[in-house]
């Protein structure tokens, strides 16, 4: 038996113990049948411990001693291959445990609600929640300083020029202000369409001048078209030329981190299938946008993530 944590969360460190981390993913990884691509690395701890260290105690509490002594950065603390832990009510030791504990979620199947069967990846789980507190930690002033410098680029990109009909969301307080360029489509007499998201199904309906004001919010606080509103579906009357979608965090080749709904990777690739099917069906251009906190050299991608074409930021 090791020494007891010094940190007093009923743990103690022994030997022998594979790296956590990289158990976590690779469980993850066989528990929903993914193949490391070139676009999957193993996990670095050093990169996301002070994220773990946020979420994974909310699921299993036994593993902070590890988290918040990778964090004090010593070489022997930071060895998580070096550490373990005693059993807790749930069983820790084990990944699948740590995986099913966090990845407890439920979707809905006609009237009833089952587990979800794919698992959060949850190297993803932790990029969110570190990108959410670096997103906390912005000012205002700061958000609405990039905000118009993302807002210029758009303006004068070519591919915004060209585009007549535009799909765009309705920026949340801690995002990308997308309400200059929403104003600005419909003042050049373009076409904007705004996402309407439900139980797993995204929908980009066209909007008109003065509906935002009257538009629900979600759950989330995203203001969309109400479920029984009428409007345009870009997708039955002639496609999208151009796409502006949000995101948590990017690469500045194109790679994308959701919220974790799955809805942009869902309708980019149908928009893809689509023309691969009929190439009369327009395929448009992808702008991700995003401030410069949310831009990472790496971030961790699934097989089904959609690449975007291009990544706009304030740098
Ligand atoms: N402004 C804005 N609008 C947007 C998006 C966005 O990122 N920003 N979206 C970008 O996609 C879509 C909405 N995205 C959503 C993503 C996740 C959940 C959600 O309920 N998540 C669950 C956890 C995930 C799950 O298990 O399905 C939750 O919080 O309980 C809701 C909406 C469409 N509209
Ligand atoms: N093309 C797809 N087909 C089927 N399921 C998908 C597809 N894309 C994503 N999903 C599902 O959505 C879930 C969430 O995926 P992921 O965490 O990559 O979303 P995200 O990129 O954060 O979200 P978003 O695309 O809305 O921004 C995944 O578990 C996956 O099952």
């Amino acid at each position: 038996m090791g020494r007891p944590c010094a940190r007093a969360h009923r743990c103690v460190r022994l030997s022998q113990t594979k790296n956590l981390l990289n158990n976590l993913d690779l469980q993850w990884r066989k528990q929903n049948a993914v193949t490391p691509t070139s676009q999957t690395r193993p996990f670095r701890h050093s990169e996301a411990v002070g994220a773990m260290a946020k979420v994974i105690p909310k699921a299993v509490p036994s593993l902070r001693c590890i988290l918040c002594t990778a964090r004090t950065g010593s070489k022997r603390a930071c060895e998580l291959s070096e550490c373990r832990w005693t059993p807790s009510p749930m069983e820790t030791r084990n990944p699948r445990e740590v995986i099913n504990a966090l990845s407890a979620s439920w979707v809905r199947v006609g009237n009833k609600m089952c587990a979800r069967t794919i698992a959060p990846n949850p190297l993803k789980t932790l990029l969110r929640e570190e990108v959410k507190e670096k997103l906390t930690s912005m000012t205002q002033e700061e958000k609405i300083r990039q905000s118009k410098i993302i807002k210029e680029k758009i303006f004068s990109h070519q591919k915004y020029k060209e585009s007549k009909r535009i799909s765009l969301f309705l920026s949340l307080p801690a995002e990308v202000d997308t309400s200059p360029i929403l104003d600005d489509i419909l003042s050049r007499g373009n076409i904007p369409f705004v996402p309407q998201y439900a139980r797993g199904q995204m929908k980009m309906l066209r909007v008109h001048t003065g509906d935002v004001e009257l538009m629900p919010a979600t759950k989330w606080g995203i203001k969309q078209h109400a479920a029984g509103a009428v409007r345009e579906d870009a997708l039955e009357s002639g496609g999208l030329d151009l796409v502006i979608a949000p995101g948590v965090a990017f690469t500045k080749n194109g790679k994308r981190l959701g919220h974790g709904g799955g809805y942009y990777d869902r309708y980019l690739s149908l928009l893809k299938e689509k023309h691969q099917q009929n190439p009369n069906f327009k395929k448009p251009y992808i702008i991700a946008v995003g401030f410069k906190e949310q831009i990472y050299e790496k971030i961790p991608c699934d097989p089904h993530d959609v690449v975007v074409d291009e990544v706009v930021t304030s740098d």
